[in-house]
């Protein structure tokens, strides 16, 4: 295993390790946290370990099957207890970018419902300014317009398309993804907002107004 996936195993282990018996977990997406959920899976079995996760998309859903951790619904559970997940860049006020998986309009909605949000990272998304291009979730009867919108707060849109699949990458909830540039981002929470403010738009991937029930845990590689 690579320094990275080592360091990424280890963030993943020590969130899974915070989680008591009995609660709900939310699960997001992505390498990281397949870590998390894996660590979790064993926990299951050797300590039997009761709890149930929510989780973030259907390749998430298909690796709780998979690692033996039992799934429920938003619709039962509205209120999660903690809620873990990956990240793609994140600051020292724990502002953050997501949905290099395009998992994040999910993510967003799981974070928001979970009561503390524990976000597992290697030490390469730390940055003091968020600047990556931002994953955008669009209905895809408004990408027009609102790709217009984006232009005008200073973005620059470029449809997220697939590698095993000619044209656009359809999101697993039926949507396109788009990946805006706007270079450094000076207010992430003011951005946050305004992009979610486009008709059409369904959710974009700055997550900076849950800063307050965030731990971030950076994963060491030794
Ligand atoms: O849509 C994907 C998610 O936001 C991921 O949590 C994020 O991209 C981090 O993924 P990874 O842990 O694989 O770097």
């Amino acid at each position: 295993m690579d320094l990275v996936a080592q360091a990424k195993k280890n963030a993943g282990h020590r969130a899974a390790d915070m989680v008591k018996d009995g609660i709900i977990v939310g699960l997001g997406t992505g390498s990281t946290v397949f870590f998390a959920m894996e660590r979790l899976g064993e926990r299951i079995k050797t300590e039997g370990l009761s709890i149930l996760g929510v989780p973030t998309s259907h390749q998430t859903a298909m690796r709780a099957e998979e690692y033996g951790i039992p799934l429920t619904t938003l619709s039962l559970h509205p209120v999660l207890d903690i809620a873990i997940d990956g990240a793609d860049q994140v600051t020292p006020s724990k502002q953050m970018i997501k949905g290099r998986g395009a998992a994040h309009l999910r993510e967003k909605i799981v974070a928001d419902a979970a009561k503390q949000f524990v976000v597992v990272i290697d030490s390469a998304k730390e940055v003091p300014v968020l600047d990556a291009a931002v994953p955008i979730e669009i209905l895809p009867f408004a990408y027009g317009s609102v790709c217009k919108k984006l232009v005008e707060l200073g973005g620059e849109p470029v449809m997220r398309n697939g590698v095993k699949k000619d044209g656009p990458v359809i999101s697993d909830n039926g949507n396109y993804i788009f990946d805006c540039a706007f270079g450094k981002v000076d207010d992430p929470a003011l951005l946050e907002s305004a992009i979610n403010s486009i008709p059409g738009v369904l959710e974009n991937g700055v997550f900076a107004k849950m800063t307050e029930k965030t731990i971030v845990i950076v994963g060491k590689s030794a």
